[in-house]
C-alpha cells in the first residue's frame, strides 16, 4: 500500500489534494486485470488503446487513472502524463521500492543468443553457490519457483513484482535478457543494471523498427544507461557503435579480432565444443556441453560476465560444464534412429545460417530442413530464410511457424519467393507441407542413416499460435512420435 500522491511524486507531480490521500493497492495497465484500488495505467497501445477501457477498469475497482490523453471521468482521480509507458516504469518500481538495487542484475540483449548466454551464465553463478533469478523467452525462476514466460521481457509493471519477489525469495543475482521490443517500449527504463552484454546483431524484427539503424539504435539503450562495466562480442560489425556509445567500461570477447577474452583450437563435434580460453596471460582448458562455433561466442560472453564479476576463471569454467543443454537450441532426440534429428529455435536468417553450418561439420548424410516463418512478424525474413534453407540444406519442407493472424500458405509464399530465386526446384529440392505436424513426419520417413533432420524456428514452444486458437504443439514430441512410428529404433 502506497498513497497516491507520494506514488506520483516519482512522476514529478506534488499533489496535496484530499482525493490523491487515497491507499494505492497495486497497479495495472491491462483493465482486466484491475483489483479493488488499483492504479490504472492507459495506455496508446498498437492494437488497441487502454483509455477505451478505463470505464471497465473502474467497474473493476480502479481508484485511480494514469492517462496520456484526455478523457472525461469525474468520480476518480485522473493523472495526465506524456508518456503512459515511461510513467507505468517509474510508478512500477516505485510501489516495490526499487528492487533492483538491491540485486545484481546481468541484462544481455543482441539478436541471437539471449536465451543461451542468460543459461550460461545462471549456470556458472549457481555453481558457485549463489542465489539465483532468470528472466527470458523460456521462463522466469524466481528462486525456487518457475514461471512460464509469454514475453521474453516482461513489462515494466511485471519486472518489477519479479525483482520484489525474487528479493523475497532470497535471490542476489539476476540474469535477463532484454529485447529490443522493451528497450524500444521502455519495459527495463528503471532497471539498475549491474553489466550489460551484447550478443550480436543481424536482421529481424523489421516490422517493428522502422529500419536496422533503428534495431540497433533500440539495442544501444541498454549501454547508455549507466556506466557500469558492458561484455561484447567485437566480432560483431555493429560492436564499435555499440562501443562508442557505451557509458562504461568495456571488456571484449571475440574469436577473430583481437579481444579481451579470446578463443583458441576451438573443437566442435555433435555434442559440444572445447577450445583453449586466453584472458591477458591466463588461458584455461573449456568444455561445453553444447555445440556450434556460436556457442563459442555464447560462453565467452557468459564467462566475461561473470569474471568482470570478480570470480575466478577456473571456478568458472567448471561451472560451465555443468550445463547440460538449453531447451529447444539445438536439442537431440535420440530415440536410438541410425540418423539424427536436432530440433533448434533459429528463426532469424542468422541463427539458420550457423544451425545448418554446424551440423554440417559432422553430418555425413543429407540435411534435411522443416522451416516455416512467425506470421505479424519481420517479412523481409521469410525469402532470405528460404535461400539459406534451400542451400544450406540439401532438401526443405516449407511449413508453418506460428502463422498467427496471417494466412499459412501467404507466409509460406513469401518464402518460396527466396527459394526460387536459387532456381531451385519444387518436388526436388524441396517441397511444401502446410501442416507442421505432417511435414516433421515426413522429414523423418525420408531420412537415411547418416541423415540429420533439423526442425528449426520453434525450439522450447509447447504451442502452435493459428488464428482462431493456441494448439498444444511440440516439435521434439511431434518427432519422437515420427521417429517410433518408424519403427526402427
Ligand atoms: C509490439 C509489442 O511488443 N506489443 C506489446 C504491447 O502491446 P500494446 O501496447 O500494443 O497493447 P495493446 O494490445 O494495443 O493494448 C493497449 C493497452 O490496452 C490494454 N487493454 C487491452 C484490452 C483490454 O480489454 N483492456 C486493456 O486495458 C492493454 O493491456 C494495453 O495496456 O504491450 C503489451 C502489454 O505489455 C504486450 O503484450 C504486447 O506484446 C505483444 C503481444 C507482442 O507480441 N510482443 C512481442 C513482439 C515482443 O514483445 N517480443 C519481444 C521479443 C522479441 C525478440 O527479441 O525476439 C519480447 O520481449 O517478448
Ligand atoms: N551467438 C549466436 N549467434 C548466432 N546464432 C545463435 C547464437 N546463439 C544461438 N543462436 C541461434 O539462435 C537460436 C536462438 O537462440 P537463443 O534462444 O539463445 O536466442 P535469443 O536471442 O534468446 O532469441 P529470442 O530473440 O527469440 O529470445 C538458437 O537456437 C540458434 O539457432
Ligand atoms: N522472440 C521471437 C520468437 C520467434 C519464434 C518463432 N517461432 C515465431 O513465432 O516467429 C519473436 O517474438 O519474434
Ligand atoms: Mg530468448
Amino acid at each position: 500500500m502506497i498513497k497516491l500522491g507520494d506514488l506520483v511524486k516519482v512522476l514529478g507531480i506534488e499533489r496535496d489534494e484530499k482525493n490523491f490521500d487515497i491507499d494505492i493497492s497495486g497497479i495495472a495497465y491491462d483493465s482486466r486485470k484491475v483489483q479493488k484500488g488499483c492504479l490504472f495505467v492507459a495506455i496508446t497501445g498498437f492494437k488497441e488503446d487502454g483509455h477505451r477501457f478505463i470505464e471497465s477498469a473502474i467497474n473493476n475497482g480502479a481508484s485511480a487513472i494514469i492517462v496520456e490523453k484526455d478523457v472525461k471521468v469525474a468520480s476518480i482521480p485522473v493523472i495526465k502524463v506524456d508518456d503512459s509507458r515511461k510513467a507505468l516504469a517509474k510508478l512500477s518500481a516505485k510501489f516495490y521500492n526499487y528492487p533492483s538495487k538491491d540485486l545484481t542484475v546481468i541484462g544481455v540483449t543482441g539478436t541471437n543468443g539471449k536465451t543461451t548466454t542468460t543459461y550460461l551464465i545462471d549456470s556458472i553463478l549457481k555453481k558457485l553457490g549463489i542465489n539465483t533469478g532468470l528472466i527470458g523467452t523460456i521462463k522466469n525462476k524466481i528462486g525456487d519457483k518457475e514461471e512460464n514466460a509469454s514475453r521474453t521481457t516482461p513489462e515494466s509493471l511485471d519486472l518489477q513484482r519479479i525483482f520484489s519477489e525474487m528479493l523475497e525469495s532470497e535471490v542476489t543475482h539476476v540474469v535477463m535478457e532484454v529485447s529490443s521490443h522493451a528497450l524500444e517500449l521502455d519495459r527495463v527504463l528503471e532497471v539498475d543494471f549491474d553489466r550489460q552484454v551484447f550478443t550480436n546483431l543481424s536482421q529481424d524484427h523489421l516490422d517493428f523498427h522502422q529500419s536496422f539503424e533503428d534495431y540497433l539504435k533500440a539495442k544501444t539503450k541498454l549501454f547508455q544507461l549507466n556506466e557500469n562495466p558492458s561484455i561484447i562480442n567485437i566480432d560483431d560489425k555493429r560492436s564499435e557503435y555499440i562501443i562508442q556509445e557505451s557509458l562504461g567500461e568495456v571488456l571484449s570477447y571475440g574469436l577473430n579480432n583481437k579481444a579481451d577474452i579470446m578463443a583458441e583450437n576451438i573443437q566442435v563435434t555433435q555434442k559440444g565444443v572445447s577450445y583453449k580460453l586466453k584472458l591477458g596471460d591466463k588461458s584455461i582448458d573449456t568444455k561445453l556441453n553444447l555445440t556450434g562455433r556460436f556457442n563459442v561466442y555464447n560462453s565467452l560472453a557468459a564467462i566475461g560476465t561473470v569474471y568482470s564479476l570478480g570470480y575466478g576463471l577456473k571456478e568458472i569454467a567448471a561451472g560451465l560444464e555443468e550445463i547440460e543443454g538449453v531447451p529447444g537450441r539445438f536439442q537431440i532426440i535420440d530415440e536410438g534412429q541410425q540418423f539424427g534429428v536436432i530440433v533448434d529455435y533459429a528463426h532469424t536468417p542468422d541463427g539458420m545460417e550457423n544451425v545448418l553450418n554446424t551440423a554440417a561439420e559432422f553430418t555425413k548424410g543429407r540435411k534435411i530442413v522443416v522451416f516455416g516463418c512467425g506470421g505479424d512478424r519481420d517479412r523481409k525474413k521469410r525469402p532470405i530464410m528460404g535461400r539459406i534453407g534451400v542451400t544450406l540444406g540439401d532438401f526443405a519442407i516449407v511449413t508453418s511457424d506460428n502463422p498467427r493472424s496471417e494466412k499459412p500458405m501467404e507466409i509460406i509464399n513469401e518464402i518460396e519467393v527466396g527459394i526460387k530465386n536459387e532456381g531451385k526446384e519444387e518436388g526436388k529440392d524441396y517441397i511444401i507441407i502446410e501442416d507442421r505436424a505432417t511435414a516433421i513426419k515426413k522429414a523423418i520417413d525420408l531420412a537415411n542413416p547418416e541423415d540429420i533432420v533439423i526442425i528449426v524456428g520453434k525450439g522450447h514452444e509447447t504451442y502452435q499460435i493459428l488464428k482462431d486458437k493456441t494448439i498444444d504443439f511440440d516439435d521434439r514430441e511431434v518427432a519422437r512420435d515420427a521417429i517410433r512410428a518408424r519403427g526402427e529404433s
